[in-house]
C-alpha cells in the first residue's frame, strides 16, 4: 500500500518520533491526524464557523503539504453548526439523540464546505470519511476503510474525517471525535496525532476545579496515576473531558502514534506546537510499523494457510509482497482481510498476514502472474495478495 513515491521519499527522510525530542516530532512524523475539536471551530453564539482561524490553520495543513507531510483532518463541530440552522438554540437545552442526529446532518454539509473552501486556496482537495465505530471494529471494513485512506492520500487529496452521527445509535456511537482521531490515526499507521483543544495539555487535575494543577510535558506510559487524573470536559460545546482524550492516548500510543494534546484557540496552533509551545506528549515506545506487525502476530488468530514457493520466500525475506504467482496451496477457509499463516515450501511457519483475497479466490489465483487477476476473477483487484505491510514475519 505504500507504494505512492513522495510518501516513499517522506519516509526515508523522517526517523523514529520515539527517539526525537518534543519540538521535533511534529516535523519528523510523515503522517499526521490533527483533530479539532467544536469549541475551536464554532462561535458558540453565531453557530458560524470562525473562518480567520480556520484559514490560519489550512495555511499550516497546506505547509505540512508542501513539506510532503500527508495529513488527515478529524473535524468536530456539525452538532454545533447545525442546531442553529434548525433553530434549536437554547443554550441550556440538553439535545436529545434524534435531535444530535437532525443537527448534524444540518451542519456537517456546511462544515465540509467551510473546510473544501478555506483548503481551495492553496489547491488543496478535501474528501469528506464520515465513520462510525463499526467500521474501526469489524475487520473488513477497517481494511477497506484503510484503503480508501491511503488511496486519498496518495492522490493528493486531504481527507476529513467526522463521525456518521446520523446513523449511529446511542450503544455504538463513538460520540467524541477524541477516539475517532485516535482511531483513524491507528487505522493509517499515523505516525503524530494532534489533538486541538481547549486547554493546553494534560494536567494533574482538572485545572478549572484545582488551581494548583500542573501540566505534564511528557507521558510515556498510560498508568493508573496517568487516567486519574482525567475530569469531564470544561466547555458546553466539549463532549469528552479528559477522559476520552486519555482513551485516545492509549490506542495511539498502541498503535506507536505520537500524540499531543495541545491548545489550538491562537492562530496557527501546530506552528506554535512545533516551536515548542505548550502542551503534553504522549510518547510510544514504538513506530507504527513495528506496532502494527506485532498486531498482526500477536492478536489475530489465523484462519488459513498459504503455502509458498522458495522464489515467493525469498521475496517476502527480502521485504517484498506476497503475489500470487508464489503461492502454491491454499487451506482453509478465510475472508478477505483475514489473518492467515505463511509457510515455506516445506510446510514450515515463516509468519503471518492479512490476506486482500478470501480462500476461494486466493486458491483460484495461485501460480497466477498479477497481470491474469482480472481475467481469472473477473475484476481487478489489489496486485498483491498480502502487502508486505500486513505481513509479520517471525
Ligand atoms: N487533568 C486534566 N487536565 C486538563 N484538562 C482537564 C483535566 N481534567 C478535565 N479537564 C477538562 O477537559 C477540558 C478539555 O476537554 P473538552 O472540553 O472536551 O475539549 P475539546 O472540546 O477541546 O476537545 C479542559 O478544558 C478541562 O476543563
Ligand atoms: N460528531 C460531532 C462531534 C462530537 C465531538 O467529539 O465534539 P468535540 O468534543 O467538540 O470534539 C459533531 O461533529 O458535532
Amino acid at each position: 500500500m505504500r507504494s505512492h513515491p513522495p510518501q516513499d521519499s517522506a519516509e526515508a527522510a523522517v526517523q523514529p518520533l520515539a527517539g526525537v525530542d518534543a519540538t521535533g516530532r511534529l516535523r519528523a512524523a510523515r503522517r499526521i491526524v490533527v483533530k479539532i475539536g467544536s469549541a475551536l471551530l464554532v462561535d458558540d453564539r453565531t453557530g458560524k464557523t470562525h473562518r480567520t482561524w480556520l484559514d490560519a490553520l489550512t495555511d499550516e495543513v497546506a505547509l505540512l503539504r508542501r513539506r510532503g507531510q500527508e495529513v488527515i483532518l478529524v473535524s468536530s463541530g456539525a452538532v454545533a453548526v447545525g442546531r442553529r440552522i434548525l433553530g434549536l438554540t437554547d443554550p441550556h437545552h440538553i439535545l436529545r439523540l434524534e435531535e444530535k442526529q437532525a443537527a448534524a446532518a444540518t451542519g456537517q454539509i456546511r462544515l465540509a464546505h467551510a473546510w473544501q473552501e478555506a483548503l481551495a486556496h492553496h489547491d488543496i482537495t478535501v474528501a469528506q470519511v464520515l465513520m462510525t465505530l463499526d467500521d474501526s471494529e469489524n475487520r473488513r471494513r477497517y481494511l477497506n476503510a484503510r484503503k480508501t485512506f491511503e488511496q486519498l492520500l496518495s492522490l493528493g487529496a486531504v481527507p476529513v474525517v467526522n463521525e456518521n452521527d446520523t446513523v449511529t445509535t446511542q450503544e455504538i456511537r463513538f460520540g467524541d471525535n477524541d477516539r475517532l482521531a485516535a482511531r483513524v490515526a491507528a487505522m493509517v499507521s499515523a505516525d503524530a496525532l494532534v489533538l486541538l483543544s481547549d486547554i493546553d495539555g494534560l494536567y494533574t487535575a482538572n485545572p478549572r476545579v484545582d488551581p494548583t494543577a500542573r501540566r505534564l510535558d511528557e507521558v510515556r506510559a498510560m498508568t493508573p496515576e496517568i487516567e486519574a487524573m482525567a475530569g469531564a470536559a470544561g466547555s458546553s460545546m466539549g463532549t469528552g473531558g479528559m477522559v476520552t482524550k486519555l482513551i485516545a492516548a492509549r490506542i495511539a500510543m498502541d498503535a506507536g502514534c505520537a500524540m499531543a494534546i495541545a491548545p489550538g484557540k491562537g492562530l496557527g496552533p501546530l506552528g506554535a506546537l512545533e516551536a515548542g509551545g505548550p502542551c503534553t506528549w504522549f510518547v510510544p515506545a514504538q513506530e507504527p510499523r513495528a506496532a502494527r506487525k506485532r498486531w498482526i502476530a500477536g492478536a489475530l488468530k489465523p484462519e488459513g494457510a498459504l503455502v509458498l514457493d522458495a522464489g515467493a520466500v525469498r521475496a517476502l525475506m527480502d521485504g517484498k509482497s506476497l503475489l500470487p504467482a508464489g503461492v502454491t496451496r491454499v487451506d482453509g477457509r478465510f475472508q478477505k482481510g483475514a489473518a492467515v499463516r505463511i509457510l515455506d515450501p516445506k510446510g514450515r511457519r515463516l509468519g503471518v498476514g492479512l490476506t486482500n483475497y478470501p480462500a476461494d479466490e486466493a486458491a483460484k489465483l495461485a501460480g497466477h502472474r498479477t497481470g491474469d487477476i482480472e481475467d481469472v476473477l473477473g475484476y481487478r483487484g489489489p496486485d498483491e495478495l498480502v502487502h508486505r505491510d500486513d505481513l509479520a514475519l517471525t
